[in-house]
Order: structure tokens, then C-alpha cells, then sequence
């Protein structure tokens, strides 16, 4: 089964390169300044400059305002806005009306509740993200952990939107994680990279590789 791949927290053009030629579907910019992947809009303008249309360029926001989505598409020309923090589906909806781009919505999974508070959010959003819910520690990021959840909680579900797994993803664990989930695209960060922020291009090689040998 064709598993698309999005490299997520792209910062420097080796790993976009790397991701490109390996064939990401999805290159994925943090727009998150307390990341150690942030970029900004005009770094991301700039990386994505130099790539082929093919691949969908994936602006991931925490919460936003309307002011950050605009001064961002100023510079950097996105073709999905992922929303990775407690947005509501409302919010969702006037992001996808005032942007007119597609939106991908996040949703932290710890528990069973998790997969069924995804279910408001299918008639609003473009796709559905299933990422692990960060520790709880004031300083953790809303993603980007390296974590996974309990793969089990997707499996057998079938869902009104196209959806993506995350959640400490690797080289290693990718077939495993596929094959209990279903899952016919998935999202990768940490995974791919040597500490935070900090992209391997062979990392980037290999997982693509091993998802098109699924
Ligand atoms: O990457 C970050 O630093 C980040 C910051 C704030 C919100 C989300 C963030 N990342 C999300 C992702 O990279 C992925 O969508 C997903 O969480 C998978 O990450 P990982 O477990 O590191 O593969």
C-alpha cells in the first residue's frame, strides 16, 4: 500500500532537498516561534522557493490569529494550514473560509475520548491529524515529542475525511505503526532528525525509502 510521508519542521534546504528527492509528499513548516523548528515566513518562503510544485508545502500553526496566517501566505505560498493547537471547529471553519486553503486539524491521543472528539471536526476540516497528546509539563511543546500513543486506538476506525498518523514515527517502528493503523499517510519530526531542529537528510532517505517499501 503507497503511504504518502510528511517530513514535518523542515528548516534548512538539505533537508528539503532530502525530502524532495525521496519523494515526501508533504514538506512541513513550523510556524511556532517556541519550536526548535520554527522558520520564519520569509525563511519558509525561501526554502520553499527552490523546490517543484509537487510536493504540498504545510504551514503548521499553534492557535493563530488571522494576522499570522495572512502575514505568513505574505511570504511563504502554502498549500495546507495545519492547526496543532486547542482550535475549535468553528475556528477551523473561518480559517478554511477566510484562507481558502485546505486545513488539517491535530488531535492529541492519549485516550479512547481522544479519537471521538475528532468526530466534530470532520465536517469542518480538509484532514484529520492524529498525533500523541505532548507530557504534561509547562514547557512541553504541542508536538514535535517524538512520543507515540497507543496505536491500537485507530485501528479498525474509517473516518468521513483523509487522515495522516504521527507521533514518534522511525525508520524502525513505520510498517508497525501502518499496518495496525491503516494509515495511508503519515507525518514525521523528530524521527528524522539528530536532537531538536536539527534534520538528518540520510534519516530523511531512509524513512522515505522504507514507507515506499511498505
Ligand atoms: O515540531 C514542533 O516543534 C512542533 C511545535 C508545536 C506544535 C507542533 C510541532 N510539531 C508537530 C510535528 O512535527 C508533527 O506534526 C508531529 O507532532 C510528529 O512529531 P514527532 O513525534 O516528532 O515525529
Amino acid at each position: 500500500m503507497p503511504v504518502a510521508v510528511k517530513i514535518c519542521g523542515l528548516n534548512r534546504p538539505d533537508g528539503v532537498a532530502a525530502a524532495v528527492d525521496g519523494g515526501a509528499a508533504y514538506l512541513g513548516f513550523v510556524f511556532y516561534p517556541r519550536s526548535p523548528r520554527y522558520v520564519t515566513p520569509a525563511e519558509a518562503g525561501r526554502l520553499i522557493a527552490g523546490t517543484s510544485a509537487t510536493p504540498v508545502k504545510v504551514g503548521l500553526f499553534v492557535d493563530p490569529d488571522d494576522a499570522l496566517i495572512a502575514a505568513t501566505l505574505a511570504e511563504a505560498p502554502l498549500g495546507l494550514l495545519q492547526l496543532h493547537g486547542a482550535e475549535t471547529p468553528e475556528r477551523v471553519a473561518a480559517v478554511r473560509a477566510r484562507f481558502g486553503l485546505p486545513v488539517m486539524k491535530v488531535l492529541a491521543i492519549a485516550e479512547p475520548e481522544d479519537v471521538a472528539g475528532a468526530l466534530p471536526y470532520t465536517t469542518v476540516a480538509d484532514r484529520l491529524l492524529f498525533d500523541a497528546k505532548p507530557p504534561r509539563r509547562a514547557d512541553a511543546l504541542p508536538g514535535g515529542n517524538g512520543l507515540p500513543f497507543d496505536w491500537r486506538l485507530l485501528a479498525g476506525r474509517q473516518w468521513a475525511v483523509p487522515w495522516m498518523l504521527s507521533g514518534g514515527l522511525t525508520v524502525d517502528n513505520l510498517a508497525a505503526a501502518v499496518r495496525m493503523t491503516g494509515a495511508d499517510a503519515v507525518d514525521v519530526s523528530s524521527g528524522v532528525e539528530d536532537a531538536p531542529g536539527v534534520k538528518n537528510p540520510a534519516r530523511i532517505a531512509a524513512f522515505l525509502a522504507a514507507a515506499r517499501a511498505l
